[in-house]
């Protein structure tokens, strides 16, 4: 950390360590940019699902309500592949590029405020006066995808030696500031395929003196290493190493792998292990399109929720889906959680 830095305790860290003393767990949503098409919209565009921010931003919000509704506790904003370069090579000002970025966290908070409207709970003091309180809480963390969901060609981390450190910290430096003071709780730097991504991210949250928290959350196809081929182990060291990291885990891989990593990941932290896989499913970066993997179907709702408690058990506390998941899918993943929790506090005394 530079000298004179100061690390703002802010509320997100607060509520997320609140969630894993008194439950355990938190639940994290589920796909969006698959969620954004199952509703129609028309994602084969080089942005992806931030191309909803421009044309359909009322549809963001009415999916970060589904899954609110579904149950979960942390929802993820549209700003993925939302990047000012992204923006500007459709002709649009850096000006209305960072306005772009912070809309898709007001579209959550939007969807926040609905939501805490709509499920005031009333309660009676000992002295009979009534008191409106929330549901739950609910955590705003704002998306920041790689570079290479920015170049949407399929390159999967392995961005030739042209890329160096400072061309990840130049390309992302502006987007992570402007999203960090856009009012979310927590930054999701999601699906990151290598090393020297990670290590960027690490460097731009002490180098901006970013004031929110973040997670790492790594891409892997082989249940092994990173999407890229780098350690899994060695990622998560950087992770391990920041102290505005509050966890760390694995998104958009397939459910039959995340045990494993869990595992490995476990080795080399004591944060929090978020986890939230993908439908099992093979995306085309060609066609833009989801296929089934060889050797293996796609998991049904059903049988990824099966996984869950496995989760649990090896060491995961945070839990939801990516790509090709639903809110149903993060219905029945809060099902499972709170009948676990149940089942613990069955077993136990009650002191
Ligand atoms: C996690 S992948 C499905 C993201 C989409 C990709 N960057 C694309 O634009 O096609
Ligand atoms: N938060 C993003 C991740 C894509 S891999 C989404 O759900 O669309
Ligand atoms: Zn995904």
């Amino acid at each position: 950390m530079g000298f004179g830095s100061v690390v703002v305790v802010k509320p997100a860290s607060l509520a997320l360590e609140e969630y894993l003393n008194n439950n355990g767990y938190a639940v994290i949503d589920g796909g969006l940019a698959t969620e954004l098409e199952r509703h129609g919209a028309n994602l084969n565009d080089p942005l992806w699902s931030a191309t909803c921010l421009i044309h359909s931003p009322q549809l963001i919000r009415r999916v970060h309500l589904d899954y609110l509704e579904a149950g979960a506790d942390i929802i993820i904003t549209a700003s993925y592949q939302a990047t000012i370069q992204g923006f500007e090579a459709k002709g649009l000002s850096t000006q209305e590029s960072e306005t772009l970025l912070n809309r898709s966290v007001e579209i959550a908070l939007e969807a926040r405020d609905i939501y805490y409207g709509s499920h005031v709970e009333f309660s009676c003091d000992s002295t009979g006066n009534g008191r409106a309180h929330k549901q739950r809480p609910v955590l705003v963390a704002a998306s920041v995808g790689s570079y290479g969901a920015y170049l949407a060609d399929g390159s999967d981390g392995d961005y030739g030696k042209a890329v160096t450190l400072s061309t990840l910290k130049d390309f992302h430096r502006r987007r992570v500031h402007v999203l960090a003071e856009s009012g979310a709780d927590l930054i999701a730097f999601e699906t990151i395929p290598n090393k020297l991504e990670a290590q960027a991210y690490s460097e731009l949250l002490e180098e901006e003196n970013i004031n929110i928290p973040a997670w790492f959350s790594f891409n892997s196809k082989d249940g092994l290493n990173v999407v890229s081929g780098d350690s899994l182990l060695e990622c998560t060291s950087i992770a391990e190493k920041s102290e505005k990291v509050l966890a760390v885990g694995i998104n958009c891989t397939p459910p039959r792998f995340i045990d494993g990593l869990i595992q490995t990941i476990k080795k080399v932290t004591a944060k929090p292990i978020l986890v939230y896989p993908n439908s099992g499913e093979t995306y085309d970066p060609d066609c833009k399109e989801w296929v089934q993997s060889t050797g293996s179907t796609g998991v049904l709702d059903e049988d990824f929720v099966s996984y869950v408690n496995r989760w649990r058990e090896v060491g995961a506390s945070l839990f939801g889906g990516c790509c090709r998941t639903t809110p149903n899918t993060i219905r029945a993943i809060k099902k499972m959680l709170s009948k676990g929790s149940a089942a613990i506090s069955q077993t136990q005394p009650p002191y």
